[in-house]
C-alpha cells in the first residue's frame, strides 16, 4: 500500500486547441476532466497498474465533491478531509504541436484546524504500515511552509519512508530538516533549491549530492524531454528514450514517481521503469495516467555514471 498526500488538489480541465492565440477568443475542440494534483496522480497511476494506493486530500465545495467523484470513478480510494474553502480547478491549454500552457488556481486557504485534520488523517493511514507515503504538489495558503517538515515527523514516527515532490520554500525547509527517503525535483526546482544554474550532468549530480548531504537518501531529477537522473549512495544513473511528440506533459513527473515506486530491483531498473511511465504519460491527453499497455520499458536506455561534462540538454 502507498499513501499519497495532496495538500492542494484540483479538478484538472484540459482544453485542446489547434494553436493558442493569446488575446483572442480560442475555441477548443475537446475537453478532458481529471482528478488532479500531484499526489492524486501518483495514486491514480499506481491503481491503473493494479497496485494499492490511497489518496489523502482536503476537499471542499462542489469541486471538492467533483474531485472525489472522479477518483471514485477511477477506482482510486480517497480519504477526503472536509474543508470550508472550495477545491480549485486548474486549466491546461493544449496545442496540437505539444505546447502546453497551464494556469493553476491558488486553491482554498486552510485554517490551522484543517491543516491539523489533514495531518491527523495521514497519521491514521500510516498506522496501517504502508510501504511508503508520497507527499506532492504545492501548498495552499494557511498550510505553512513547514507543512512537509511536520509530515516528515508523522512519517518518521511510523517508520514509513516519505517521498516528496514539491518546490520552493516548502521543499527547501523539508530538505534542510532531513529524514526524507527521496525528493523528485525537476531541473528548475533543483536549481532553485541550490541557488545556481545547472547546465551539465555534473552540475545536477553535485546539486543532488548537496541535498543528500542534508539527510535525503535519493534524489530523482526529472529532465523533461531529456529523461531523468537518479542520484543516491552509489554511482548516478541516467535514463531516457527517443524523442517523441507529447500530447500532454501534465502529470508526467507524477507518473515517473509512480513508476519508480512500482518497480523493484537495482537503481537502474527502478529508473528505467520510472522514465518509461513518464514517457507513457506524455503520450496521453490531459492528466490521464498510463496503464500497463501504455508503458514501453524496452524503449528506455540506461547509462550508469553518465559523462559529467555533458549538458543535460544533450542527453
Ligand atoms: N517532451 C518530453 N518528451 C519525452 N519525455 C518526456 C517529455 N516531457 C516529460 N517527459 C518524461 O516525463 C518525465 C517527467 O517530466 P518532467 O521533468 O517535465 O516532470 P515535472 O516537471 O515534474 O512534470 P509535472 O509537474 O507536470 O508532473 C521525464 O523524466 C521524461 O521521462
Ligand atoms: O499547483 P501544483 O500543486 O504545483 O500542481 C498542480 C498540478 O499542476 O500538478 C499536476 C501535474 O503534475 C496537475 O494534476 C495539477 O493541476
Amino acid at each position: 500500500m502507498i499513501v499519497t498526500v495532496t495538500p492542494n488538489p484540483s479538478v484538472d480541465r484540459a482544453l485542446d486547441v489547434d494553436t493558442l492565440e493569446v488575446g483572442e477568443v480560442n475555441r477548443a475542440h475537446t475537453t478532458h476532466v481529471h482528478a488532479g494534483g500531484k499526489g492524486i496522480n501518483v495514486a491514480r497511476a499506481l491503481v491503473r497498474h493494479g497496485l494499492d494506493a490511497v489518496a489523502v486530500v482536503p476537499s471542499g465545495g462542489p469541486d471538492g465533491a467533483r474531485l472525489t467523484a472522479l477518483m471514485a470513478e477511477q477506482g482510486v480510494p480517497a480519504v477526503p478531509v472536509p474543508v470550508t474553502g472550495d477545491t480549485r480547478t486548474n486549466i491546461t491549454l493544449q496545442e496540437r504541436d505539444g505546447t502546453t500552457t497551464k494556469i493553476n488556481a491558488p486553491g482554498p486557504r486552510l485554517s490551522a484546524a484543517e491543516v491539523d485534520a489533514l495531518l491527523e488523517a495521514v497519521d491514521a493511514q500510516l498506522a496501517g504500515a504502508p510501504r511508503a507515503v508520497v507527499a506532492a504538489g504545492s501548498l495552499p495558503a494557511g498550510a505553512g511552509d513547514d507543512f512537509f517538515v511536520r509530515l516528515a515527523d508523522v512519517a518518521g514516527r511510523h517508520g514509513v519512508p516519505l517521498l516528496l515532490d514539491t518546490s520552493g520554500a516548502p521543499l527547501g525547509q523539508a530538505v534542510r530538516a532531513g529524514g526524507l527517503a527521496l525528493v523528485k525535483p525537476n531541473e528548475d526546482e533543483l536549481a532553485e533549491m541550490v541557488g545556481r544554474d545547472l547546465v551539465t550532468v555534473g552540475d545536477v549530480v553535485a546539486a543532488a549530492r548537496e541535498v543528500i548531504a542534508l539527510g535525503t537518501r535519493e534524489v530523482l531529477v526529472s529532465l523533461g524531454a531529456h529523461g531523468a537522473l537518479l542520484v543516491g549512495a552509489g554511482e548516478p544513473v541516467w535514463a531516457g528514450g527517443p524523442a517523441l511528440v507529447p500530447l500532454s506533459t501534465v502529470g508526467a513527473g507524477d507518473s515517473t514517481l509512480a513508476g519508480f515506486l512500482a518497480a523493484d530491483g537495482t537503481a537502474a531498473d527502478r529508473l528505467r521503469t520510472a522514465v518509461a511511465w513518464g514517457r507513457a504519460a506524455v503520450l496521453l491527453p490531459g492528466t490521464e495516467v498510463p496503464g500497463p499497455d501504455d508503458v514501453d520499458v524496452d524503449q528506455v536506455r540506461v547509462v550508469l555514471d553518465p559523462d559529467p561534462h555533458l549538458a543535460t540538454k544533450e542527453l
